[in-house]
């Protein structure tokens, strides 16, 4: 049996992967913290998921309950992750991350924390969007230079980083399969008098708005035909599901840096 930490558990993805884990076969919810401020520290996390009494009260941090879990999952904020990746250094724990946001350093940083812990990051934890990743890559070498490629997304109003994790991802994957560099060719919205459109950009438009899920479109535009690559988040269970998958998967891996598509066998 696995034995699973949530960190950041009264946040949107905290409390559906609450009720991702207990209705999982092979794992079990052991831990589960919030911001040591917390007023809800203390109260029972089965009951703040809306789930009824579990037993298994929010915890300040989990510093105190290293002993107690097996993987941790994370979907928090960047400085709040790499300080939970540090503690599974320490510890020889394994760590799940669907936090998205980070720098180019604080990556650097987990691609160092890997040498000697076993890590799934993957900005975005569904089936669905990791099939996407690999049409994507398809759709980029099939049509190749002569479309203009655009990345769509749209997000709820609370969501605080733009683009998505995902989004940049599939920018990255069309990228490289188009043997450009994302870090030269992206361009992020557009306003004024921009001059005619470069072929060679990828361009990406961020909506946010309301509850809207996640939504992401690649368009592939040519003279005379498009094709549109969309994935529709309508639940966050289906994230949440992906990551418990992740988790029961990490929990017998060498340290590493692993993503989704290693999970589900795509790579
Ligand atoms: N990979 C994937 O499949 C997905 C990734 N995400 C990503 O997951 C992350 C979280 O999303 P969401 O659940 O909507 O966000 P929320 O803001 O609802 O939840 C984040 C939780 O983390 C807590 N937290 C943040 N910073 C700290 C800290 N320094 N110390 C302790 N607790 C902290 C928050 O507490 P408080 O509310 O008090 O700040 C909150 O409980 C985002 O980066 C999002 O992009 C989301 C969905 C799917
Ligand atoms: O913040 C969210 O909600 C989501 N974030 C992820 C991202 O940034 O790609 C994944 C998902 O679309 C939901």
């Amino acid at each position: 049996m696995i034995r699973i930490a949530v960190v950041g558990a009264t946040g949107r993805m905290g409390r559906t992967l609450i009720q991702a884990i207990t209705e999982s076969k092979g794992c079990q919810l052991t831990v589960a913290t919030d911001r040591p401020d917390s007023s809800l520290v203390g109260a029972d996390v089965g009951e703040l998921a809306g789930l009824g009494k579990m037993n298994i009260v929010l915890s300040a941090s989990l510093d105190n309950c290293l002993d107690q879990f097996d993987v941790v999952v994370d979907f928090t904020r960047p400085e709040h992750t790499l300080h939970n990746v540090a503690l599974c250094q320490q510890s020889n724990r394994a760590i799940v991350i669907g936090t998205t946001g980070f720098s180019d350093e604080q990556k650097q940083q987990l691609q160092e924390a890997a040498k000697t812990t076993s890590i799934v990051f993957a900005p975005n934890m569904s089936v669905g969007v990791n099939l996407c990743f690999k049409l994507l890559e398809l759709a980029a070498k099939v049509m190749g230079d002569d479309v203009d490629i655009e990345v769509i997304e749209a997000h709820h109003r609370h969501k605080v980083d733009a683009p998505s994790g995902t989004a940049l991802r599939m920018g990255e994957v069309v990228a490289e399969a188009l043997g450009r560099d994302l870090k030269t060719c992206a361009v992020y919205g557009r306003e004024g008098i921009t001059g005619e459109r470069d072929r060679k950009t990828i361009g990406f438009e961020t909506i946010r708005a309301g509850d809207i899920v996640g939504d992401h479109t690649v368009m592939f535009a040519a003279e005379g035909e498009r094709v549109e690559i969309t994935h529709k988040a309508s639940s966050r269970m289906t994230f949440a599901q992906g990551a418990v998958r992740a988790a029961k998967w990490l929990a017998k891996k060498e340290p590493g840096l692993y993503d989704m598509q290693d999970v589900l066998g795509l790579r």
